[in-house]
């Protein structure tokens, strides 16, 4: 069956989302790689989400991040805003609670944020490439006088950087292109990591003010690790459903975004979804955004356009996309 066809046939109206297990990915064999690559079409053509069990990052790499998110939420308010995102020309830094708004509808996400990018652990600047790779690209900025702040968030990068690697080959096979299509786009692959903080909402609850607002994500996918025990994530099915996607103990999620639905004309899907903490307790999320490098264009593959199935989106670069997503989300207009 064609990838059109296989659109065609697919039942959006899930109630599940799928796991994937993850335990021989490093295992080349063809036919298991093609058995992997199946399960994540399947997950990528019908839901546009699925959790990854035995994806081989530890447990303390996890939790050293997650200590660390947890040290830094905690600051004085005065101390997060000196590494305020709008101060920074890349979006890199702190986002305050109800500075984004990812649902215009909304009237703000009730979260605050750190955002930071690629960067080796060992002490070396972002390299020129990075510098040059668009508009998230270039130096980090981290909060001062945070001891082992910055090396505890950059080795549970790394981990799921290396993750979110081994990914591409699969979702290439899924598409039945060779193993290799996305090495040349994805050579300063943008990779931003956000440590999350979703403070419980008490009192009078407004509708317009939720965790995060209904959005999608705007690169090729997520890799969204989610605080145990802790019900908030949900994801829209196209009967207009909220189905929940509950942390699930030594699974991380992974979602599609807005790249890989322009590579492929909607056949891969960039699914909406949404976080509401009303839980009474703090919750904790860490999301990494993986997308092409910048200057690549947004072309569809051309196995999944077709006279009926005719090109869904102006071709643009990743980096403009993106761009134009986080200037909407975050008004930088109106930053001086
Ligand atoms: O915190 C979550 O579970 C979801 C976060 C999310 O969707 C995002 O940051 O794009
Ligand atoms: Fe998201």
């Amino acid at each position: 069956m064609s990838l059109v066809e296989r659109a065609e046939a697919a039942n959006l109206a899930f109630n599940d989302i799928p796991i994937i297990d993850l335990s021989h990915l490093r295992d080349k064999t063809p036919a298991t790689q093609q058995k992997l690559a199946e399960d994540i079409r399947n997950a990528c053509i019908n839901v546009g989400f699925f959790y990854v069990q035995n994806h081989g990052i530890s447990e303390d790499d996890i939790q050293g991040a997650l200590e660390m998110a947890k040290t830094f939420f905690s600051l004085p308010h005065d101390l997060k805003m000196e590494i305020e995102n709008r101060k920074t020309p890349n979006f890199k830094g702190y986002s305050p609670l109800l500075s984004g708004n990812n649902n215009p509808y909304g009237a703000g996400d009730l979260q605050e944020g750190f955002e930071f990018g690629w960067e080796e652990l060992d002490g070396g600047p972002n390299n020129d490439d990075q510098e040059k790779s668009g508009v998230m690209a270039g130096a980090n900025v981290w909060p001062s006088g945070l001891i082992g702040f910055r090396e505890k968030v950059l080795k549970y990068y790394h981990a799921a950087v290396n993750l979110g690697k081994s990914l591409f080959p699969l979702f290439a096979l899924a598409l039945n292109l060779p193993d290799d299509f996305f090495d040349d786009k994805t050579k300063n692959s943008a990779a931003l990591m956000k440590l999350l903080h979703y403070p419980p909402q008490t009192g009078i609850i407004d509708d317009r003010v939720i965790g995060i607002g209904a959005h999608t994500d705007w690169e090729c996918f997520t890799i969204l690790w989610q605080e145990p025990g802790i019900q908030a994530l949900q994801v829209l099915n196209n009967e207009k459903k909220w189905v929940n996607a509950p942390p699930i103990p030594g699974t991380l999620v992974v979602n599609l975004g807005d790249q890989f639905a322009r590579w492929t004309n909607d056949i891969f899907k960039s699914t909406i979804h949404r976080a509401i903490n009303r839980s009474g307790v703090r919750r904790y999320s860490i999301p990494l955004f993986f997308g092409t490098d910048y200057n690549v264009r947004l072309e569809p593959i051309p196995s999944c356009t077709s006279p009926e199935r005719p090109l869904k989106y102006e071709i643009v670069t990743a980096g403009d996309y993106v761009k134009s997503r986080l200037q909407a989300t975050f008004d930088h207009s109106k930053v001086k």
